[in-house]
Order: C-alpha cells, then sequence, then structure tokens
C-alpha cells in the first residue's frame, strides 16, 4: 500500500546558488500530498532527487528502508523502479504512438511478452480514459491527453510512489478537476504515495490529504490539509490566497523595511477562506489514506472556520463521512 519517503537534512546547491538547506519531512505511505511554492524554490529539484537523478550535497532520503543517495548504482536502479514520473509535459516520445510510448518502459524493463505487454498497455490507458486512442501520435492529441498518457506511462510498471510535476500546467480549470478526480480515484485503486508538485491554488485545497509549502530554502509547512488551510503563517496566508501582501516577494522574499511598510499601512495577506470538503473518489471506490473531513481539527482542538466541510448541495461532511463510507463501499452514492 505505498511506500514512505523520509526526507531528513535534505542540503542541496548548484555551485554558489543554495537551493535546500537542511530540509526534512515525511511522505505517508499511500496518502496524496501536494507540494506548494514560489517559482524557483527548487520542487523539481525535490523531485529529481527523491527518485536519484539528482544527488543532495548533504541528507538521507529514505524510499521505506533504503537511503536513497547511499545505493550503489544496482540498487539504485532497482529502487527507482519503485517510482512512477509524470513530468511537466508528459515527456513522450513524439514519433512513436500512444501504444508503443506506454509499453516502453514494460519493453526496455521486463521480459514481459507482447501479449501481457498488450494487456497492461490497454488496462492503464482504460484507467487515464484513454482507450481507443491507441494509434494516435502525441502530436495529433491535446495537452490534457497528452498528460494522461504520461500518467499512464508512469503506471505500468505498478509504481508503489507516484511524483507528479506541474499536471495543471497548461490545462483549462475543467480539464484540471478531470486530471485531479483522475488523481483521486487512481490513489484509491492502487494505494501508492502520490506527491504532486502543483501551482494550481484549487487544486492545491480539494486535492491532497496532506500539502507542503517550500520557502526559503526551508520547508514553511507540512501536515495535513486541514493544518495549512486553517494556518495563521503569514507565508501560508499569502501564498493560498495568493495575494501580494506577505514575505514573498516578486523575485525573492521581501525585506525588514518592505514589510514594516506593509504593516504600517495596515496590509495583512488575509484570512483563509473556509476549508472546502476534499475531492472524493468515484462511486464505488474508497481511498484508505484519505483522512475524515475534520479529523486534523477535532485531534488538535482547532474549530474549523464557519462552513468548513459544508459542500454546494449543503452537506455536513463532518456527519456525512461514515454513511460516506458505508454507501462508497457498497457503490451507491452518499446523496441518494
Ligand atoms: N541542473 C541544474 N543546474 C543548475 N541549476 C539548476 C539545475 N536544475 C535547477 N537549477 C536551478 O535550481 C532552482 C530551482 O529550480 P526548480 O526547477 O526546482 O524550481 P521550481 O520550484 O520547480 O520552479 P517552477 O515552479 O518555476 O517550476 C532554479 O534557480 C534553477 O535554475
Amino acid at each position: 500500500m505505498g511506500v514512505e519517503i523520509r526526507v531528513e537534512g535534505l542540503t542541496k546547491s548548484f555551485g554558489r546558488q543554495v537551493i535546500w538547506q537542511d530540509v526534512s519531512l515525511t511522505v505517508p505511505a499511500g496518502e496524496i500530498s501536494v507540494l506548494l511554492g514560489p517559482s524557483g524554490t527548487g520542487k523539481s529539484v525535490f523531485l529529481k532527487s527523491l527518485v536519484g537523478l539528482l544527488k543532495p550535497d548533504r541528507g538521507h532520503i529514505w524510499i521505506g528502508d533504503r537511503d536513497l543517495p547511499r545505493l550503489r548504482e544496482s540498487k539504485l536502479y532497482e529502487t527507482r523502479k519503485l517510482f512512477g514520473v509524470l513530468f511537466q509535459d508528459g515527456a513522450l516520445f513524439g514519433s512513436m504512438n500512444l501504444f508503443d510510448n506506454i509499453a516502453f518502459p514494460l519493453r526496455e524493463h521486463t521480459r514481459k511478452r507482447e501479449s501481457e505487454v498488450k494487456r497492461i498497455v490497454l488496462e492503464k490507458m482504460e484507467l487515464v480514459g484513454l482507450l481507443g486512442a491507441e494509434h494516435k501520435l502525441p502530436g495529433e492529441i491535446s495537452g490534457g491527453m497528452k498528460k494522461r498518457a504520461g500518467l499512464a506511462r508512469a503506471l505500468v510498471l505498478d509504481p508503489e510512489i507516484l511524483l507528479v510535476d506541474e499536471p495543471d500546467s497548461g490545462l483549462d480549470p475543467v480539464r484540471t478537476a478531470f486530471l485531479n478526480q483522475v488523481f483521486i480515484d487512481l490513489n484509491a485503486q492502487i494505494g501508492a504515495t502520490f506527491l504532486i508538485v502543483t501551482h494550481d491554488i484549487n487544486t492545491a485545497r480539494t486535492l491532497p490529504d496532506n500539502i507542503g509549502l517550500l520557502y526559503q530554502r526551508h520547508l514553511a509547512m507540512f501536515g495535513p490539509r486541514e493544518m495549512l488551510l486553517s494556518s495563521e503563517e503569514p507565508v501560508v496566508r499569502q501564498f493560498l490566497n495568493a495575494s501580494k501582501i506577505g514575505p514573498i516577494g516578486m523575485s525573492e522574499e521581501k525585506d525588514e523595511s518592505e514589510l514594516e511598510a506593509e504593516a504600517r499601512m495596515g496590509h495583512d495577506p488575509g484570512r483563509l477562506p473556509p476549508i472546502p470538503p476534499q475531492q472524493m473518489p468515484s462511486s464505488g471506490l474508497v481511498r484508505a489514506g484519505m483522512h475524515p473531513p475534520g479529523a486534523w481539527c477535532a485531534a488538535n482542538g482547532v474549530t474549523p472556520p464557519p462552513g468548513s466541510f459544508v459542500d454546494d448541495l449543503g452537506r455536513d461532511w463532518v456527519a456525512e463521512w461514515p454513511r460516506y463510507v458505508a454507501s462508497q463501499a457498497q457503490g451507491t452514492d452518499v446523496g441518494s
């Protein structure tokens, strides 16, 4: 049911540019975590370090019981097979049709017979809603379809960990919502650990179980979705409110005098809006890693802001949760 990722004291520089300084976090097994941060804070560098494409200067990256930066080449190769990675553009080969693109890791890394390859490829294409598009070339399909093809390819080796770099880049909000539903349903079906880098605040608010925010070479905060969505931290409030007011500046952090001037003017990043309900898996699917709405708030004595967990239909998801889980297990809808 997915593998835990434990990062301890991660430090990474390129020449004199320090990207990460002593960063530690645990990405829980089987859950969906989202990583946010201003542009250039090293989110992609972090994903590449997790999969062993970049070597940190210092620190540990535990994948289960293996410390990735200290693995010999053969063990590293084996450990990488635990990962599925979806890069921003899907990273498809332009001259291959979708079937061959998605079959590529199976043909490259396994000795499976072609009939088995076909079975797996079609199964994954169905999971991401691409059945029937096997013969299309990447140049003939939309950006959203490219992402889903890249996702199918990331899934063919049955990963324990799925890393996704900006799945919403270049997608309209509706396609982004559909893709997020694919992630939720996939997580219910395969139970892998998901880590998704995104700039989309709506995705961050509704998709994950956990949110992390990178800022100034450190992790400003990482924890359950509810914790960040009710945070008082100015940097968290500024980012989640997409506000110009707060510590984050255009290219780097603002200095003391700018922040003092904002405070004198009474400017503030603003309070965060009510916590929205988390996106649910489609009918018939149940996610093992999903947090019941309000569980973190209850455990930590935090009163959820008014309106939290109440959806568009006026349903209170704290009260509905046990009924929801039971109805999903039976394949019915909670509203029915
Ligand atoms: N291989 C490399 N060599 C030198 N510098 C690099 C390398 N890879 C990344 N960087 C630098 O590291 C910094 C962080 O880059 P990264 O792509 O991880 O940022 P990001 O947070 O993902 O940004 P964005 O949100 O804009 O995609 C940037 O300044 C980038 O130029």
